[in-house]
């Protein structure tokens, strides 16, 4: 389970620019769930991410992931359990080197051994039917720059080796949006395939309300840092777009924003 606590967190202290993004925050997710969270810019999806992952520190309150308190626990620490995958395919893949390295250098992140051990020929072919199943050929191209590949290939690599490693929670952070409608769709196929295979309790921070209402069992609406909408198993199930853009008019014209 994730969970956050009593969470204050403010940008710029002390200064005219100075924001208290939450108050008194509170979110649990269950072991197995997999929340969409969807929100107007600016309203804390990101920085959410970020406290979880712990990138980012609140001024109070507690943040725990399998009943452990993880408040102060470094991010590389954090890494171990928690894998994330960015809107930049960029973020989760080194261009400069091969298919077949980024997949070696994935599989043994956390251990204390470099590439030499990781290739051999062994994992090679263990590479090369987990690239298979994506279905884009990649298992053909293993001594392939990374960086020659496409945005969407990119992203494909990008989760398939952040979820490797035997990880338990999976942060999605709007990990679709710099990919076309159609390659949108297969990263979040793959994406679904994958949690489900590997029963990961997932976060996916999206713009998409249609990938928002169609995959997960939950789905959380957030607003000037708070959950506005909250809805889960039946409930998320029955609802519709309509009904999101709906709740969207609904806080602009009661906030003005
Ligand atoms: N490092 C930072 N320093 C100062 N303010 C910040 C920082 N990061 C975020 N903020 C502010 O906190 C608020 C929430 O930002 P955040 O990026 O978490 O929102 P978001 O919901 O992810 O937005 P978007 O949908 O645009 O990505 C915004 O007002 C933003 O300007």
């Amino acid at each position: 389970m994730i969970e956050l606590k009593n969470i204050d967190k403010y940008y710029n202290i002390g200064t005219v620019n100075e924001i208290c993004l939450f108050k008194d925050f509170n979110l649990k997710i269950q072991n197995g769930d997999f929340v969409s969270v969807i929100g107007s810019n600016g309203s804390g999806k990101t920085s959410m991410l970020n406290l979880i992952c712990g990138s980012l520190q609140p001024e109070k309150g507690s943040i725990s992931l399998g009943g452990e308190d993880i408040t102060k626990q470094k991010e590389f620490v954090r890494q171990r359990k928690i894998g994330r995958v960015y809107q930049d395919p960029a973020m989760g893949t080194c261009p400069s080197m091969t298919i077949l390295e980024n997949m070696s250098l994935a599989d043994n992140k956390g251990r204390a051994y470099g590439l030499a051990l990781g290739t051999n020929k062994k994992r090679i072919s263990h590479y090369r039917e987990m690239l298979s199943q994506l279905g884009l050929g990649l298992e053909d191209m293993m001594g392939t720059k990374v960086g020659a590949l496409s945005g969407g290939q990119r992203q494909a690599m990008a989760l398939l080796m952040t979820t490797m490693t035997p990880i338990e929670f999976l942060i999605l952070d709007e990990h679709t949006a710099a990919l076309d409608p159609k390659t949108a769709e297969l990263i979040m196929q793959l994406t679904d395939k994958i949690v489900r295979e590997k029963n990961l309790t997932t976060v996916m921070v999206t713009h998409n309300l249609r990938f928002a209402v169609e995959y997960g069992n939950r789905l959380i609406m957030m607003h000037q840092g708070q959950a506005v909408l909250d809805k889960a198993g039946k409930e998320k199930e029955a609802l519709a777009i309509e009904d999101l853009l709906d709740q969207f008019n609904e806080i602009s014209i009661e906030t003005g924003n």
